[in-house]
């Protein structure tokens, strides 16, 4: 798939995984749209990614993705300002096993929300010219964790929707490839949350454990995230892929039985 002309839209994309992110496509030329909860944040990037990469390369738009209204306003104010729509990276995540049910929000319902306004706005099935989409999910998929149980349970949940969705894709030919991508510990404000009992709840008594796992894992960089996410992007090849990217094996991708159904 060549970027050249593309636009796309990131959430969580002000900070972190997502931040990467953005900048990576700003860098092959792809026209970019940040969506974020945080105002402060968000503007302050804006003015740092206009400075590097030129105005009017991407735009800020403040939006809680949990309100479903204001996410869909989200994806059309970009397409009326770049005009279409070809990549979304369903990134915006939160660790919060004491509001879990905010944690399902974000990680699970708002992706799958992100997932559904993309195929709108991309889906041959809706006239328009197909497009790529990448969920964040997280390696907590595979090495489930005492600390986070329900942080772990959303991002199985985004595993299995988004590889359901992908063969719904394939089959009814929406022309969207629908991807997902797991990382390991990555060096972002994220993970300093288990530190607070505001996030971690009850679980936050493990918070020494968490830390021996990432002494013992290593923790990545958000480029390192960038670098698979571009890879998923570009490979027309992939629809339905699991990508894992850890500090051991670097870039690579789950494999499953074939489908017995
Ligand atoms: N940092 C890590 O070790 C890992 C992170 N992940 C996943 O990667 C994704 C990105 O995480 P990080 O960059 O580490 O986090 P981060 O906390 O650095 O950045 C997340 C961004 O999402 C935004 N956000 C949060 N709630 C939102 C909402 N309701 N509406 C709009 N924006 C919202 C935040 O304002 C922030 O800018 C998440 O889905 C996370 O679960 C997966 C594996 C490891
Ligand atoms: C605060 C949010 C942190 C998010 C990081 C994350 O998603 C954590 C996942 C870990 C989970 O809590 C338990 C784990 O073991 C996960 C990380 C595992 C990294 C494995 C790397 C394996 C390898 O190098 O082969």
């Amino acid at each position: 798939m060549s970027l050249t002309g593309k636009v796309a839209l990131v959430t969580g994309g002000a900070q972190g995984i997502g931040r990467a992110v953005v900048e990576s496509l700003l860098q092959s030329s792809v026209k970019v749209a940040v969506v974020d909860l945080n105002q402060e944040v968000g503007c302050e990037c804006k003015v740092q990614l206009d400075t590097e990469y030129g105005e009017g390369n991407c735009t800020f738009i403040q939006c809680d993705i949990t309100d479903g209204d204001t996410l869909k306003d989200a994806f059309q104010t970009t397409v009326d300002q770049f005009g279409q729509l070809d990549i979304v990276v369903n990134n915006a995540g939160i660790n919060n096993e004491k509001d879990w049910e905010k944690t399902i929000q974000v990680n699970l319902t708002s992706v799958i929300k992100g997932t559904y306004l993309a195929l709108d706005h991309m889906s041959k099935e809706h006239g328009k010219r197909g497009g790529v989409v990448i969920n964040v999910s997280s390696m907590a998929a595979f090495l489930h964790s005492p600390h986070q149980p329900v942080y772990t349970a959303t991002k199985h949940g985004v595993i299995g929707f988004t590889r359901a969705i992908a063969d719904a894709s394939s089959l009814a030919d929406y022309g969207v490839r629908i991807n997902v991508l797991c990382p390991a510990f990555v060096d972002t404000p994220l993970l300093h949350s288990v530190e607070n009992e505001a996030n971690m709840g009850k679980f936050v008594k493990f918070k020494d454990d968490f830390k021996h796992s990432m002494n013992k894992f290593g923790v990545l960089k958000p480029p390192q995230i960038a670098e698979g996410m571009m890879r998923m992007i570009m490979d027309s090849s992939l629809n339905g892929a699991v990508m894992k990217i850890t500090c051991s094996k670097g870039i690579h991708f789950h494999t499953y039985e074939p489908l017995s159904a």
